[in-house]
Parts: structure tokens; C-alpha cells; sequence
């Protein structure tokens, strides 16, 4: 198991990670999720040993990674797929990795064979694809066959079927009992991998509930209503008459309104009563994807000045609601804003959670794939810019982070 405790981390004026408290379990695929610059590579580092905390504290199995006894056979991370000296075969680099760790060189052609490298094993990595890298970090990882396994981003660059070989090969390693940690900034993609969520924004813990729950609290049902084109009086008519009803309306991109909080029916006789004609009434549900959009919005570091346009564009006056799903106080705890126990957001300081017993994680037969990480590369990873999602039309209230966690620190000193 993973334990942070008020984990935080600043660069100078810059604080990476703040005050982040969870456990990552033996036997689940645990996702790490958070907006391009949260803080999960940091957070990675400092489990790994590669920075260290400025406060609070991260074992693994009870230990600090650097006095984990016989590390690279406990530990496999993938942090940095471009983390390989390319004038090296594949073979040649994961030699080098399995002597400095004592592991037997038959171990490379396995770890070659579980990941589908062993017919390009002896050509140089440097004319590799990024799909054909990230193959190879994971095969470093795996070279210790550890317990807990680490892995930032690996999906960046795989094609389709490679995306479906490493989502799949996140649960075969989570069945066979090991602590499976893996990095994201796609909640689709962790929707489908992961058993468990940790989110986090700007350095702060955000979220931290299994996916079942977390897709449970976010699909909520909403209805589309549309008036008359060209007639924006009917619009704001109908808004004024669903607000007072008790709804909730949000303006949407294309013209139409999003209500929540009344059936369909009721929004319809509401429309007839106020004398309004309606060209759309449909119901619909929201996406995870969105609701983790909602969730980290607050929290972006960098945004498209046009989907900043696109954001100030929607905001209609008088047609937002006071606190939507995830419109908090700052600091006021998760259970008062409809979020199931457990999950913190950002100013609620939760006292850590005491340590928990697990079953052992099962042990490794062999012929499973499996291993370690010898010297993981200290380099955060060059992830892909956010997708070009449309902002929801209101902003939650922006989490209430430390006084040098402002948008204006978010110059990156690497
Ligand atoms: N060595 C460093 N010196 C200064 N600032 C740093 C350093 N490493 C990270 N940061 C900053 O800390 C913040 C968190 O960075 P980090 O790489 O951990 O985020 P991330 O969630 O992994 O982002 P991405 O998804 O883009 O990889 C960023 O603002 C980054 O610029």
C-alpha cells in the first residue's frame, strides 16, 4: 500500500502539492487524476523518492521509498517513457537496468515478451514510436516484478489497441494482488481502467472514491430545452419561470438551456403556463467526462483563450444557480454540497485517515507478467494538452488554495 500524509511539495514560491492525504490499495487499479499541472508527477516523484517533501510524509509498505528494503523488486515505475539512452537495443537498456538491480538477464526477455517488444528488441530505442517507448518503460517497470506499481501517463501516445493492451494489463496486475497507481488526465480513459479515484487541482485533493461511486454522484440526469431561434425573449422568459420552480438553468453553447432539478413534464406545462413555445424538450445525462471537467475547471492552470471567450460568453445573467453540483463554499466540507463521505475538497483540512490492514497481495506466479523499477527517471512526463472540452457554462466557486497557489505561479521553473 501507498500512504501519503499531508504530503506537500513547494518549488520556491511555487506549491506543487498541497497538504494531499490518501491511501492507494493492493488489489484495485487506483487512478490518479488531475488538469496538466495539478501535481500528480510531483506527487509521483516524492513516492519514489526522487523529490522531497516539504511537508508531511509518503511510504510504501509501511516505508519511506529510499529505506524500502530491496527497492527495484518492490517498487516499478514508469515516469518518463523519453527517459532512455538511445543509442541502447531495448535489450540493452533493460540489461543494464536488471544488473544494477541483480536481476537475471532471462527476466528481460519476458518482460520483452509481456509487452510486445521482442521482435524490435535489438534495434536502437532512439528510432522508437512513443507507443514503442512507453512499451519499454512499462517493461522496465516491470523487470522486479514488484508489489506496487507506478505509472504516469502510460497510455500517452499508444494507439487504440495499445491503449486497450495497457488498460487491460492494469487489471490483470491489479487481480494478481499488486498496488496499480496510474496517472491520468482522462477521466474517460480512467472510467474504463481504474476500480478507484484519486483527483486532485492545483496540488489539492479534490476527490478520492471508488469509480462506482464517483459515476453514482456524477450522472445526473438534466433535461435540453430550446426556444424559438430569434426570439430571446421567450429564452429569458422561460429562465425567470423554470428559476422560480425551483430549477436550474444553465445556458448552453448552442442557444439551448440546461434544467436540472424538475421532471419533464413540469418544465413543459411550466413553458405552456408562461406562454412559451418550446422546439426542444429532451432529457439527458451527464457525461463523466464532464462532470470531472466541472470538478477540475476550477483548478485549471492552462486554458485556450478561446474556450476562456467561449466561458464569459455563456454566463447569462440571472440563469445560473447559487451552488450547482459542485458550487462549494471554499473549505466548507464535501457532505454539505451533495458529495458522498470521504471525498474532501479543497480548504477542508481532514486529519488523515489511520492506516488501514489489507490482505497481502497475491503472490507472483511465475510466467505472470510482473517487475520493477531500477533507477526510475526522475523527469515528469510530457503530457498531451487538455482536450479541447467547452467549459461548463458557470465555474464552481475557485477552491480556496493556499495563498501561493495562484494562477500567477503557474510559470513552469522545469
Ligand atoms: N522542479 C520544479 N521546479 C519548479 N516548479 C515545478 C517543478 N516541478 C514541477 N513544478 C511545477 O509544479 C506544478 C505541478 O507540476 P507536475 O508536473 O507535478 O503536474 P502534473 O499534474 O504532473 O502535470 P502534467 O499532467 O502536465 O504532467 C506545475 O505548476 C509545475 O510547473
Amino acid at each position: 500500500m501507498i500512504e501519503a500524509v499531508g504530503l506537500t511539495k513547494r518549488y520556491g514560491a511555487k506549491t506543487a502539492v498541497y497538504n494531499l492525504s490518501f491511501q492507494v490499495r493492493p488489489g484495485a487499479v487506483t487512478g490518479f487524476l488531475g488538469p496538466n499541472g495539478s501535481g500528480k508527477s510531483t506527487t509521483m516523484r516524492m513516492i519514489l523518492g526522487l523529490d522531497e517533501p516539504t511537508a508531511g510524509h509518503v511510504t510504501v509498505g509501511g516505508y519511506p521509498f529510499r529505506k524500502l528494503p530491496n527497492a527495484p523488486r518492490q517498487v516499478g515505475a514508469l515516469l518518463d517513457a523519453k527517459a532512455v539512452h538511445g543509442g541502447r537495443s531495448a535489450r540493452q537498456h533493460l540489461l543494464c537496468l536488471a544488473q544494477l538491480s541483480g536481476i537475471p538477464a532471462r527476466r528481460v526477455d519476458e518482460v520483452l515478451g509481456v509487452v510486445g517488444l521482442q521482435n524490435v528488441a535489438r534495434k536502437r530505442s532512439k528510432g522508437f514510436s512513443l507507443g514503442m517507448g512507453q512499451r519499454l518503460g512499462i517493461a522496465a517497470a516491470l523487470l522486479g516484478d514488484p508489489q506496487v506499481l507506478l505509472f504516469d501517463e502510460p497510455v500517452n501516445g499508444l494507439d487504440p489497441e495499445g491503449i486497450l493492451w495497457v488498460r487491460n494489463f492494469m487489471k490483470q496486475l491489479a487481480s494478481e494482488g499488486r498496488t496499480v497507481f496510474v496517472s491520468s488526465h482522462l477521466m474517460s480513459e480512467m472510467a474504463l481502467t481504474a476500480d478507484h479515484l484519486i483527483v486532485i487541482g492545483r496540488g489539492q485533493l479534490l476527490a478520492d472514491m471508488s469509480v462506482k461511486d464517483f459515476i453514482s454522484y456524477n450522472s445526473a440526469d438534466f433535461a435540453r430545452v430550446r426556444t424559438p431561434e430569434g426570439d430571446p425573449g421567450q429564452r429569458e422568459k422561460l429562465t425567470a419561470a423554470l428559476s422560480e420552480a425551483g430549477g436550474q438553468v444553465l445556458p448552453e453553447q448552442d442557444g439551448a438551456l440546461r434544467v436540472t432539478g424538475l421532471p419533464l413534464p413540469r418544465i413543459s406545462d411550466l413553458a405552456h403556463g408562461a406562454d412559451v413555445r418550446l422546439w426542444e424538450l429532451s432529457p439527458h445525462q451527464a457525461s463523466l467526462e464532464e462532470a470531472y471537467m466541472r470538478m477540475t475547471q476550477g483548478a485549471v492552470d492552462y486554458r485556450s483563450t478561446v474556450d476562456e471567450r467561449a466561458a464569459l460568453q455563456q454566463q447569462m445573467p440571472g440563469a445560473v444557480p447559487q451552488g450547482g453540483p459542485y458550487g462549494h463554499a471554499p473549505g466548507a466540507p464535501a457532505q454539505q454540497v451533495g458529495f458522498p463521505p470521504g471525498t474532501m475538497l479543497p480548504g477542508y483540512a481532514e486529519p488523515p485517515a489511520p492506516p488501514q490492514q489489507h490482505a497481502p497481495g497475491a503472490p507472483y506466479t511465475p510466467g505472470a507478467p510482473m517487475p520493477s523499477a531500477p533507477g526510475a527517471p526522475s523527469a515528469a512526463p510530457a503530457a498531451p494538452a487538455m482536450p479541447p472540452t467547452a467549459p461548463p457554462a458557470q465555474p464552481p466557486a475557485a477552491p480556496s488554495a493556499p495563498a501561493d497557489l495562484t494562477k500567477s505561479d503557474t510559470e513552469d521553473a522545469r
